[in-house]
C-alpha cells in the first residue's frame, strides 16, 4: 500500500509500503493512483514527494506476481498520470531504486536521492526490458549511449553515478522532507523531451547488438533492450512506448523470462539450507570469523586468501614449498589490491602474512586447506592441523569430491570439519559448495554459508558424495561427449551445439582450458586408467572411453601445453583451433576398435550431453544430496556456465517436460545399455507417474516420499 500524509506547509508525502523492499504491489499501485489523487485535490498542496518505507526507495514490480494474473492498476498509465500533473511530484530515493521504482521515479518532475542509494534498471536479469516507460524516458534524460549500457546490463550504479549523468541530485543526510519549487514542468516531463544520440547513432546500435549477442548467447531479452532503445532514438514518444509494449510482451511470455525469475528466486532459496537433521540457516548460529589460514598456495589456494581477505578477514597463508611461497608472496598482493581497486570496497582488506610453517595456523578460528587433490597428502595435513590448531578451531578442505568424512575421521572434532569446494578463480567465481559430511556439526555448516555470503558468493550445502553435486553430475556429461566421438562426432561439433544451447564453452574447449590432466588423475586414483589397466571400452564392468587418457599419454593437457583437443598459438594459448592430429587420431581409435563412424545429429548430442547430466540431478535429489531442485540450479547458473535464460538444469527439465526427458532417456539408454548414466532415475519416473509437478513442488514431493519410503 502507500500511506498519505501533509507535512507541515505545503507538501503531501506518499510513502510506499511493501516490506521487505517496497515492490509496486497491486496494493501499491493501487495506494500511489489513489493518494495521487488526493494530493491533486488538496487545494493547500502544492508538491509532491514520493518515497519508501524503510528507508527503501522501491525494488521494482513486486516480481512474485509474476506468476499470477495482472490485477490493480497497471504501472505505466499510472506513471504517465503522475508525468503529467500539474503540481511538481518528486522522487526522494533513499535505499534502491531499481527497475519499475527507477521508472516510477523518471515519471516524476524531480528526484533526489541520498548519497549511498543503489539504482539500476536490471530487468534484463529477469529476462524482461523496462517496461514502464522506462526504455524511452531514461534515454531522454542521460542520452541513448549511457541508457543502452545501464539497460542491455542491468548494472546498478550508486546516486553519485547518476548525478553525473543529471538524472538526480544527491544528498548525504537522510532524507525526510523534500522541497520542491513552482517552476514550469514543461521541461521536466521526459516523455516529451527529444533523444540526445552521436552523431554515429546505426554504428552504436549495430555494435551494441552484436555485443549483447556475444555476451549472453540465445538470450532474448538483451536483444529486445537494444531494440527499444532503437525506438526510442527513432520514434516519437509514442510509438516508442507501443514499441517497448510490444517487445515486453514477447519477453513476458517466454520460457526465458520464466527461467530468469526462477533463477532469481532459487539464489535466495539456496540461502535458506537445511540439512536431512533438520538443522537449518534458521535454527544453527554461525561463528564470526576474523582470522583464518590457508594451506596451499597454489591457483586455488591463492584466490581463496584473495576472496577471504577482501571481506576483511586477516589471513596465514601458507606454503611449504618454498619457490611456490615466494611466487605466492608476490603475486597475492597484487591480486588483492587489483580486485579491491575494482570492487572499490566499504571495508579495509584483511592483512595476509606468509608463512612456510603450519605451526603458524595454531592461533586462527578457520582453516581452509587447498594443497593437490590427493586423499592421502590431505589426511596428512589434517592429521598435522588437528594437533596444532586450537581445540574448537574450524577445518575445512577446498577438495573438488573428496571424502569429507575420511578427513573428519583422522581430526579431534569430526563435527568441526566441513568442505569448502571453490571454484577457479575463487576470488571471482560466485558458486561455493559447501559439503557437510555425516559428522558435520549445524554450526560448522552454518559458519561455512555464513562466511561464503560475507565473501559474495552463492553458497549451497551439499552432502557429502564423490564430486559432491556439481562435478558428480559433470561426470556423466562428460563421459557422453566421449562416447559421441567414438561413435562419429568431433570435438567441435560437440561444442558448437553446447554453446548453440547457451554454455559460453563447450565441453571439449572447457576441458582444454581447466586442463586434461585433471580428469587424468582422478581416473587413476580411481583405478580406471593406468599402468597396468587393460585399454579396454569397458572398464569396472561398464562402458569406458580411454579417448581422454591417450590424448594425455600424448603429451596434450589442454592450453597450458598449446594442444589438447584443439591446437592453440603455444603453451598458454587462448585462442581454439581445429586440430588434424586429433581427427587422424580418432580415425585411428575407430578403426583399432572396429567403430564405424556415423553422422551424429544436432539433436542427439545435446539429448545425451544435458539429459545425462540431468538423470544425475534426479538421482542426487533422490540420495538427498542436495535439498532441493533450486540448490542444483544455483550450482550450474553460478559454478558450470549453465545459460541462466534456461534456468539450471532441473529448471530447463521441467521447461522441456519430464515426460519427455524420461522417454529419450529410456531411448538412449535402450541403444547404449552398457551406460548406467542413461538408465532413467527412480524419483523423474516418479515424478512422470504422478503428472510432472513444477519444479517448486518436486522439494516437498521429494520429503514426502521420503516418509513413505519410495524413494
Ligand atoms: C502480457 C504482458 C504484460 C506485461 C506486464 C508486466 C508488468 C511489468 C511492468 C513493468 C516491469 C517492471 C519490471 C521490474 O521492475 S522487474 C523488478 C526489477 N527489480 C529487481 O530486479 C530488483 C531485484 N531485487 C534485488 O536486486 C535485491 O533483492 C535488492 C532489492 C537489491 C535487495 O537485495 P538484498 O538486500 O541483498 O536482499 P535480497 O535480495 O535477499 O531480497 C530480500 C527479499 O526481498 C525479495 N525481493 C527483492 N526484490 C523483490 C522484488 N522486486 N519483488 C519481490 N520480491 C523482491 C527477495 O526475494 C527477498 O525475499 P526473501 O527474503 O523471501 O528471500
Amino acid at each position: 500500500m502507500a500511506t498519505y500524509s501533509r507535512l507541515p506547509g505545503s507538501v503531501a508525502l506518499i510513502t510506499l509500503q511493501n516490506p521487505p523492499v517496497n515492490a509496486l504491489s497491486a496494493a501499491v499501485r493501487q495506494g500511489i493512483v489513489d493518494t495521487v489523487q488526493r494530493a491533486l485535490k488538496d487545494p493547500k498542496v502544492t508538491s509532491v514527494v514520493i518515497c519508501g518505507q524503510n528507508g527503501k526507495f522501491c525494488g521494482g514490480a513486486d516480481i512474485r506476481e509474476f506468476a499470477g494474473p495482472m490485477l490493480g492498476p497497471p504501472l505505466v498509465p499510472m506513471i504517465h498520470a503522475i508525468e503529467a500533473v500539474d503540481k511538481p511530484v518528486a522522487a526522494a530515493i533513499e535505499g534502491v531504486a531499481l527497475g519499475g521504482g527507477l521508472e516510477l521515479a523518471l515519471g516524476c518532475h524531480y528526484r533526489i536521492a541520498h548519497s549511498k542509494a543503489l539504482l539500476g534498471l536490471p530487468e534484463v536479469t529477469l529476462g524482461l526490458l523496462p517496461g514502464a516507460g522506462g526504455s524511452q524516458r531514461l534515454p531522454r534524460l542521460i542520452g541513448l549511449t549511457a541508457a543502452l549500457d545501464l539497460i542491455t546490463t542491468g548494472r546498478q550504479h550508486d546516486s553519485s553515478f547518476f548525478s553525473s549523468l543529471h538524472l538526480l541530485c544527491v544528498c548525504s543526510q537522510s532524507i525526510s522532507s523534500v522541497c520542491v519549487s513552482g517552476q514550469s514542468l514543461d521541461s521536466r516531463r521526459l516523455s516529451t523531451l527529444p533523444c540526445p544520440c552521436p552523431p554515429d547513432v546505426d554504428s552504436l546500435l549495430d555494435k551494441t547488438m552484436v555485443k549483447v549477442r556475444q555476451r549472453s548467447r540465445g538470450a532474448l531479452a538483451p536483444v529486445a533492450c537494444v531494440q527499444a532503445l532503437m525506438a526510442a532514438a527513432s520514434l516519437p514518444y509514442t510509438q516508442g512506448m507501443e514499441k517497448e509494449r510490444d517487445l515486453l510482451t514477447t519477453l513476458f511470455n517466454s520460457g526465458q523470462a520464466r527461467a530468469l525469475q526462477y533463477a532469481f528466486f532459487s539464489q535466495r532459496v539456496v540461502g535458506k539450507w537445511s540439512l536431512p537433521s533438520g538443522a537449518s540457516w534458521d535454527n544453527s548460529a554461525a561463528r564470526t570469523i576474523s582470522k583464518a589460514a590457508v594451506i596451499g598456495l597454489g591457483t586455488m589456494g591463492r584466490g581463496i586468501v584473495v576472496a577471504l581477505a577482501l571481506t576483511g578477514i586477516s589471513v596465514v597463508a601458507v606454503e611449504t614449498q618454498e619457490k611456490q611461497l615466494a611466487e605466492a608472496s608476490q603475486v597475492v598482493p597484487a591480486m588483492l589490491q587489483r580486485e579491491a581497486g575494482r570492487r572499490s570496497l566499504a571495508t579495509p582488506p584483511g592483512v595476509i602474512s606468509f608463512s612456510s610453517n603450519l605451526q603458524d595456523v595454531c592461533e586462527v578460528e578457520l582453516v581452509i586447506e587447498a594443497v593437490f587433490e590427493d586423499m592421502s597428502l590431505k589426511l596428512q595435513v589434517f592429521r598435522h592441523l588437528t594437533s596444532v590448531c586450537r581445540p574448537g578451531t574450524l577445518l575445512c578442505s577446498n577438495t573438488s569430491g573428496l571424502d569429507i568424512d575420511r578427513l573428519a575421521a583422522v581430526t579431534q572434532s569430526p563435527g568441526l570439519v566441513v568442505g569448502m569446494h571453490f571454484f577457479a578463480p575463487a576470488h571471482v567465481m560466485k558458486l561455493l559448495e559447501v559439503v557437510y559430511g555425516p559428522r558435520s556439526s549445524p554450526e560448522a555448516v552454518a559458519t561455512a554459508m555464513q562466511l561464503g555470503k560475507r565473501m559474495g558468493k552463492v553458497s549451497v550445502a551439499v552432502g557429502n558424495c564423490p564430486g559432491f553435486v556439481g562435478n558428480r553430475m559433470l561426470k556423466p556429461y562428460l563421459e557422453q561427449a566421449n562416447f559421441l566421438l567414438e561413435e562419429g562426432a568431433t570435438p567441435q561439433q560437440v561444442d558448437e551445439v553446447l554453446e548453440e544451447f547457451g554454455f559460453p564453452m563447450g565441453v571439449f574447449r572447457m576441458s582444454d582450458l581447466s586442463g586434461l590432466d585433471v580428469g587424468w588423475r582422478i581416473r587413476k586414483e580411481a583405478g580406471l586408467t593406468g599402468p597396468g589397466v587393460e585399454s579396454t571400452r569397458t572398464r569396472q564392468g561398464r562402458r569406458y572411453s580411454p579417448l581422454p587418457d591417450q590424448v594425455c599419454e600424448a603429451g596434450r593437457l589442454g592450453q597450458k601445453t598449446g594442444r589438447g583437443w584443439y591446437q592453440y598459438d603455444g603453451p598458454g594459448g587462448r585462442v581454439a583451433r581445429s586440430d588434424h592430429w586429433v581427427n587422424i587420431f580418432l580415425e585411428a581409435y575407430r578403426a583399432e576398435h572396429g567403430l564405424v563412424a556415423r553422422s551424429i545429429a544436432p539433436e542427439e548430442i545435446l539429448e545425451r550431453c544435458l539429459y545425462a547430466l540431468i538423470n544425475e540431478g534426479f538421482n542426487i535429489l533422490q540420495d538427498a544430496m542436495a535439498a532441493g531442485p533450486e540448490d542444483i540450479d544455483a550450482i550450474y547458473v553460478f559454478g558450470y556456465g549453465w545459460p541462466r535464460h534456461h534456468g539450471g538444469p532441473m529448471f530447463h527439465a521441467g521447461q522441456v517436460g519430464l515426460g519427455r526427458i524420461l522417454e529419450r532417456l529410456q531411448h538412449h539408454h535402450h541403444n547404449h545399455p552398457d551406460v548406467p548414466h542413461l538408465k532413467p532415475s527412480t524419483l523423474l519416473r516418479r515424478l512422470v507417474a504422478v503428472g510432472s509437478p513444477p519444479v517448486q513442488k518436486w522439494r516437498e514431493f521429494i520429503n514426502k516420499e521420503r516418509v513413505h519410503s519410495q524413494l
